[in-house]
Parts: C-alpha cells; structure tokens; sequence
C-alpha cells in the first residue's frame, strides 16, 4: 500500500541552560533562537530559571481569581491605566492584521501591569497608573508579584540573548526597559461549546503588539501558531512542555529585526478538551517612549509590520500600542457600542 509521509512542523524547544555567562554558549543559544525565530516567530523554551513553585502559585491564584462570584470580579473593571478584571466579551481584536474579526473572544481575564507609585512623573500618563487586586483572596497579590518579579528577571536575560542574536552588543537593548511596559494576564478560556460557530475563538487570530511574549499555559492546549506557505501552510500546535515557556516575536522586535523575524499570527480554540483552560503570557515590551528603527534592511519583498504607511521606519511604541488600545477595547470607548478585545 502507499502511504503518503506528511511532516507536521513542531516548534523548536531551546534550552537557555539558566542564562550561561559562557561566551560559547550564549553562542549557541543565541543561535537556536535566530533559528527559531526566523522560521516560527515562536519557539517553547527550557533553562529559564523561573522557580516551578512561583509559577504554580500564579496559577492557583488565577483558578481562585475566575472562580470568585462575578460582582466581585466586576468591582475591580479594567481602569483606564489597563489594569483590573476584562470580562468575557468585553474584547475583541478589530485592528487584527491576520482575519476579520467579527465575534468577541471567549475568554476572562485579570491584567496586572508593571507597578508605577503615585509619585512617579509618568503617573496619569496612558498606561501609567495603579494596579487593581481582588478584596478578599489571601496570598493573590503576593502570588502574582512573585511571578511578575521572576518573570521579568528571565524576560531581560532573554533579552540580551535576542541582542547577540541579531549580531548586536547583549547589552544594548537594555536602555529601552529600563522602564518597560509589561502585561501579565491571567486568562481564562470557558470550554467551546459543540456546534459554535467556526468564528468563535478563545481568542481571535492576531499577533502581539511590542518586543516579546512569554507564555505559560497548562495542559489543556489549544494555542495554535499559523504555518507559512512552505511550512505547508495551516495552524500548528503548541505543545504542552511542562514547565516551560512559549515565547514569541511581537510586532515591533520584528520590525526592529527588519523582518528578519515574524510576528506570527496565532490563536487559541479551546474546542477539543472540553475543560476550562488557563494561561498565563507576560508580555514584556519596551518603554512607551521607545522609537524603534530597524537594525537591518527589511529584505525585498518582505513587508514591514509597522511603520509610516508600511515603509520602514521609525515607530514610537507608545503610539503603536495606544492606537490598538483605543480600537479594540471597549471600555475605552473606541470602538463605539461595539463588544472589543485585544491581545495583550
Ligand atoms: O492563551 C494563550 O495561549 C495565548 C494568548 C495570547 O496569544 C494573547 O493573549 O496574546
Ligand atoms: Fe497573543
């Protein structure tokens, strides 16, 4: 009988062995990330030094979070600085370069963002604002801390490793986060109910908006990765690799990448399991005043991602990031009577 061999593409899985001072080694990292991201955008990462019971801990405080009674959840409503609880269909992503979006995201979630004290000069700016925490869970805050800490000590690690990947000094992206902005969501996918329509998603095709996302899901699965053309096309799952990270390209390391590395779209159908599921993606991106220009010539026929009428060219964060806000969250009051969502 013949049988037809179909190779499914499988994300690389690189182990950051901790953070190696070893020039060799970083070498080497650096290399299987450059690898990876030039062909997925993504990869699932290993050796990331986030202790197993701080991320544990985050996500016994999301289960406890989602199971609070709804009033409770709604006395916290995402402020105007991002932060606090998003319900289920209050997102979705309009300005989604990958699809028509036309249904909001089955999902709930609660936001916390990098801390900014009443006394700093950027209070009050766009972004720039307290956090909000639930009134009656013991150890939440703390729980989520203690990961935002950790994960933010793996993220800049990580970022000197994408530095020496694109051929630059480790250090020199480091004056862009002195700062950084960065999202940590804990979301909750409800099961897909049988026979919804195909358009309904955990959340809806899109790519992430700054530098880079790390993302701990359970094991539950539905994240999908869009495969290119010569990847055969179609999604590809993200595997579930315990105690891992799935870290991803956003919009404007891609840019600053000249294209060099995708933004890949991705999505999460939680269809199959039939189970709630729960994940949690930090994403890190850089200070809101970053103007970010390609380090390299995009490649001809590669088309940028952001930029003046998409020429490559300078993007200031802050602007990139507010204007997607403002269209795909209704609670800021873009998207007219419209039910919106974002991804980050
Ligand atoms: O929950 C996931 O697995 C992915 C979430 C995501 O892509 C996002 O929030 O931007
Ligand atoms: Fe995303």
């Amino acid at each position: 009988m013949l049988t037809r061999e179909v190779i499914v593409p499988a994300l690389p899985i690189i182990d950051l062995e901790g953070f190696p001072l070893d020039a060799a080694k970083r070498d080497g990292i650096a290399g299987a990330l450059d690898r990876a991201f030039r062909e997925y955008g993504f990869c699932v990462v290993t050796g990331h030094a986030v202790p197993v019971d701080v991320r544990k801990q985050a996500f016994a405080a999301s289960r406890a979070f989602h199971a609070l009674p709804d009033d409770e959840k709604r006395a916290i409503a995402v402020n105007e600085f991002h932060r606090g609880y998003i319900a289920p269909k209050t997102s979705k992503i309009v300005t989604s370069s990958v699809d028509k979006v036309t249904k909001p995201n089955l999902s709930e979630s609660f936001m916390m963002m990098h801390p900014v004290d009443a006394g700093d000069p950027r209070f009050g700016t766009p972004l720039q604002g307290p956090n909000q925490w639930p009134m009656t869970l013991q150890d939440f805050r703390s729980a989520v801390e203690n990961y935002y800490k950790a994960l933010d000590t793996a993220a800049r690690h990580l970022t000197q490793l994408l530095a020496r990947a694109l051929g630059q000094p480790d250090d020199s992206f480091d004056r862009f986060f002195e700062h950084p902005t960065v999202y940590l969501r804990l979301l909750h996918y409800p099961p897909i109910p049988q026979g919804a329509e195909a358009d309904l998603y955990g959340s809806a095709p899109h790519t992430d908006y700054g530098f880079m996302t790390l993302l701990a899901q359970d094991d539950i699965g539905g994240l999908q990765v869009r495969a290119t053309e010569s990847q055969g096309g179609g999604w590809i799952d993200v595997p579930y690799v315990p105690d891992s990270f799935v870290v991803n390209v956003a919009d404007l390391l891609s840019h600053w990448s000249g294209g060099r590395w995708p933004s890949t779209p991705h999505r999460v159908l939680n269809n199959r399991s039939g189970k709630d599921r729960y994940s949690i993606p930090f994403f890190f991106d850089m200070s809101m005043e970053t103007v970010v220009e390609p380090l390299h010539a995009y490649a001809p026929g590669v088309k940028p991602i952001a930029g003046p009428k998409d020429k490559p060219g300078p993007v200031c964060y802050g602007d990139y990031v507010m204007e997607r806000f403002n269209r795909n969250y209704s609670y800021r009051g873009g998207a007219g009577d419209r039910e919106e969502l974002a991804g980050q």
